[in-house]
């Protein structure tokens, strides 16, 4: 867990995600502000070859090279591995003298035999290196590439991927045919296939080499898409000092539902150890004793009918409401939801709620005017929402269509703003994958918005707390853990 300190001091600008066609555009103004391209390539296979000096001893190596510069890059890495002393073969899928550029000078450096590809080079490797496709893949793999990366995930012998394992789309994280890598060596940023799924599986630990980048291209760039990293939002978590009092941290509040009530109350604790100054449930008359005996700090407030709802929500002591967790999927919830989204105030919209506008989903765009999160697991995304694109571009359209920060869970949780930036996040253990982790996850955004952070930062905070909480824990995680394990993840996040 000492991760947490020495991650937080990175800078968000460490934190961008480049497309393929931004980094081609890194690549052309690095050219442009002196650096050759035949420079970016030789430091692109020097740091590939000092990856794999740092993690493995010499032993017989296998460089599958492609037809454009991934290949190129490949050519290096076999070049100075074999100087270095280590073992080296290559197979090429093609000719390389179909190479072009500064591909091409590279490979004329290989005075060794270049074998052609098929899965019969494996034989006798004990370390490949994929360096067949990266971000010029533009279609399935096929023949011997796919022959070839198959025959090689049968065995046990470590693969190491140039830029992205090949056949995963850089943008999208689509595999078009991939195997799995042990490490995977990429350039200047990370690109979003890197952390979005099956991607972020497929490359196993991502190593991000400086290749001479110049730093002014990233500001030229403007990046919109980040990796989730306290550097992002640290700035503006919410943090009590001396002249602090409970009001002033805010006062949340949660629509607790009947008969399911364990959800609102594990959203309540969430808000709370998220550091809300107050935080109330408003039940329905009849679960008023459910909540009242097993609640302690949180407050508990009956409603008997909508009107009264309707009342306490345009009281002014609220500053952030939620609605979702044990809700029901009924009118009174959409009712109650469009109530809350009328006031304006910050609002998070999950679960139960997400779903009550699956008829309706336009009514949700219109009410939609002041601050507001939407929660939703992917089966609650496609009842409102576009199903059609990859996670990050869906997620990007959802919320420029309702005018909502939208975070679309799962283990690679991606959380857009309508504005088009948009954070992936990559610390959440798979042992979240229990009953009421949603719940506890959108009572921590809450606790965050009812202090006046922003939906995007509350948002995007809130969803690593919450998978720095579940790490913190390890196997045997339930959801009502959860909130008890915030604390230690600020005491380290402020150390
Ligand atoms: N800053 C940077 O970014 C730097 C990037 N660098 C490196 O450059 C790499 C990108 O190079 P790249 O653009 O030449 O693309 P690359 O991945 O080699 O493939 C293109 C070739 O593959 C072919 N092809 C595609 N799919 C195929 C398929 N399924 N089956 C068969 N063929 C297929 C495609 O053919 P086409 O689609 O044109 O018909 C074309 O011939 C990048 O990943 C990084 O390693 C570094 O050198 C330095 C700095
Ligand atoms: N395999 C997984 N790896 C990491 N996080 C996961 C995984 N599966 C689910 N999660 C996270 O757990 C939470 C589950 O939320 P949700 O599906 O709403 O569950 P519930 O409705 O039971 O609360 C989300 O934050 C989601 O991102
Ligand atoms: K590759």
């Amino acid at each position: 867990m000492n991760m947490l300190i020495s991650e937080s001091v990175l800078t968000n600008r460490q934190c961008a995600l480049l497309t393929v066609g931004q980094m081609a555009e890194a690549d052309r103004r690095s050219v442009a502000a002196g650096v050759s391209s035949f420079e970016l390539m030789a430091n692109a296979g020097a740091a590939v070859a000092h990856e794999i000096e740092c993690h493995w001893t010499p032993r017989p190596v296998l460089v599958l090279c492609g037809p454009g510069n991934n290949g190129g890059d490949g050519f290096v890495t076999a070049h100075v591995l074999a100087e270095a002393g280590w073992p080296v073969r290559v197979a090429m899928l093609g000719s390389r003298f179909s190479l072009k550029d500064e591909a091409r000078q590279h490979a004329q450096r290989w005075v060794g035999e270049v074998e052609a590809l098929s899965p019969e080079v494996l034989e006798g490797a004990e370390l490949i290196v994929d360096a067949l496709f990266g971000a010029g893949l533009s279609r399935p793999l096929q023949d011997q590439a796919l022959e070839t990366l198959a025959a090689a995930s049968h065995g046990t012998v470590p693969i190491v991927a140039i830029d992205t394992p090949s056949g995963v789309m850089g943008d999208s994280g689509e595999s078009l045919g991939a195997v799995p890598a042990v490490l995977t060596v990429t350039f200047f940023r990370k690109k979003p296939g890197h952390l979005l799924l099956p991607g972020r599986d497929l490359c196993g630990e991502v190593i991000v080499a400086d290749i001479g980048t110049p730093k002014a291209v990233l500001d030229a760039i403007a990046p919109q898409t980040y990796e989730n990293h306290p550097a992002l939002w640290l700035a503006n978590l919410p943090r009590a000092t001396s002249d602090t009092d409970k009001h002033s941290r805010g006062h949340a509040l949660i629509f607790g539902g009947y008969p399911m009530t364990g959800a609102a109350r594990m959203a309540a604790r969430g808000a709370a150890r998220a550091g809300s100054g107050l935080t109330t449930i408003a039940v329905p008359e009849i679960a008023f004793p459910i909540y009242a005996t097993v609640l302690d700090s949180i407050m508990v407030r009956p409603w008997l009918t909508p009107e009264d709802f309707g009342h306490l929500l345009n009281g002014s002591r609220f500053s952030a409401w939620l609605i979702g967790p044990g809700a029901g999927v009924d009118k009174e919830t959409f009712g109650h939801a469009l109530a809350m989204l009328a006031t304006g105030r910050p609002t998070i919209i999950d679960a139960d709620a997400i779903t009550a506008f699956q008829d309706e989903p336009g009514a949700l765009d219109r009410a939609i005017h002041g601050p507001c999160v939407l929660t939703p697991h992917e089966s609650e995304f496609r009842r409102v929402f576009d199903p059609f694109g990859d996670k990050l571009t869906r997620t990007r359209a959802a919320a420029r269509r309702c005018g909502a920060v939208v975070v679309l869970k799962g283990s690679d949780t991606v959380i857009a703003a309508p504005d088009g930036r948009a954070i992936i996040n990559a610390n959440a253990p798979p042992t979240l994958a229990t009953a009421g982790t949603g719940d506890v996850l959108s009572g921590i955004i809450l606790g965050l918005l009812a202090q006046g952070m922003s939906a995007f930062d509350s948002a995007a905070a809130g969803v690593w707390l919450h998978g720095a909480a579940a790490a913190e824990f390890g196997p045997g995680l339930l959801a009502e853990d959860l909130p008890d394990l915030l604390p230690a993840v600020f005491r380290r996040l402020y150390s």
